[in-house]
């Protein structure tokens, strides 16, 4: 069974209509990458599929139900996502932001107990993010805030990771860092699925490819199947060449100054 079965999906900000007609199925277990244009509507698509927005027309099921059917809690103790832009004013510590990846587990009137505590400690190891524990989340660079938002995602222990963009503030270190640790998540039966800008990091990490375009889905399936030049001209209107690269040992994709009118 699918976990999540889109069906003739519409959605309109206002009057103006973003998702048109879109169908697609996800399969649980894989590392999707959500690529395209810019307003193409990816963020809008990570939105539905994380139960913030509600579609318009057409049915969202997810793992075999339709998603509205979930409480909120019960969506949030399944569903992460690290949204593209997350700001607060109030100087929580680092340490109450990863620990609030607890909640949707602790019981009501409940304080956090000793696995989540053991959980978070983990965390805060495994996401290179020792000594960041008492420091107030307002007073972090966007690259920092990104990776403490990342880790309480990772906190969530749900069965699907949702990244919009999530590496976008990162150097090249810390991007590795972050999608190695949503990739060992995959191997577990975590079901991630990221919007990425850059193609190439698309490239190194998702077994699966969505390319949008005006709203609809363009392409998609197998990585091999939809990275190739002919798309990537079609809906970036940039010549590219794809092959594996002898380093990475993942397909990249080069691409010429020259932009398509
Ligand atoms: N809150 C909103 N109100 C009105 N229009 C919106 C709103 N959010 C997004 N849009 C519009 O919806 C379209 C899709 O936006 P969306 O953010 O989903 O695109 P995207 O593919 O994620 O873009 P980007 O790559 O620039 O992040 C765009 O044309 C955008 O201007």
């Amino acid at each position: 069974m699918a976990l999540y079965d889109l069906d003739r999906i519409e959605f309109a900000y206002g009057p103006k209509t973003v998702i048109a007609d879109l169908s697609l199925t996800i399969e649980g277990g894989h590392f999707y990458g959500i690529i395209g244009p810019n307003g193409s509507g990816k963020s809008t698509l990570i939105d539905l599929l994380a139960g913030h927005l509600k579609a318009d027309a057409g049915s969202i099921r997810f793992d075999g139900r339709p998603l509205a059917a979930y409480s909120r809690k019960d969506l949030a103790r399944r569903i992460a996502l690290v949204p593209q832009d997350f700001r607060i004013n109030f100087p929580y510590t680092c340490r109450e932001i990863v620990m609030m990846g607890r909640y949707p587990h602790i019981p009501r009137f409940t304080r956090p107990g000793a696995d989540d505590l053991a959980t978070v400690d983990s965390i805060f190891k495994e996401a290179d993010l020792l000594g960041f524990e008492n420091r107030p989340i307002n007073q972090l660079s966007g690259g920092e805030r990104q990776r403490v938002i990342f880790a309480r995602s990772l906190a969530q222990t749900t069965d699907v990771l949702l990244l919009d963009e999530a590496t976008s503030n990162l150097d090249m270190r810390h991007t590795v860092q972050l999608l190695n640790l949503a990739s060992r998540r995959v191997s577990d039966r975590t079901t991630v699925i990221a919007v990425l800008q850059d193609v190439n990091l698309a490239a190194m990490y998702c077994d699966r490819l969505v390319c949008m375009r005006k709203g609809e889905i363009f392409a998609s399936g197998p990585l091999e199947s939809v990275l190739n030049p002919e798309t990537l001209k079609t809906v970036f209107k940039v010549d590219t060449q794809v092959f594996p690269s002898a380093f990475t040992g993942s397909l990249q994709v080069s691409f010429s100054k020259e932009v398509q009118s």
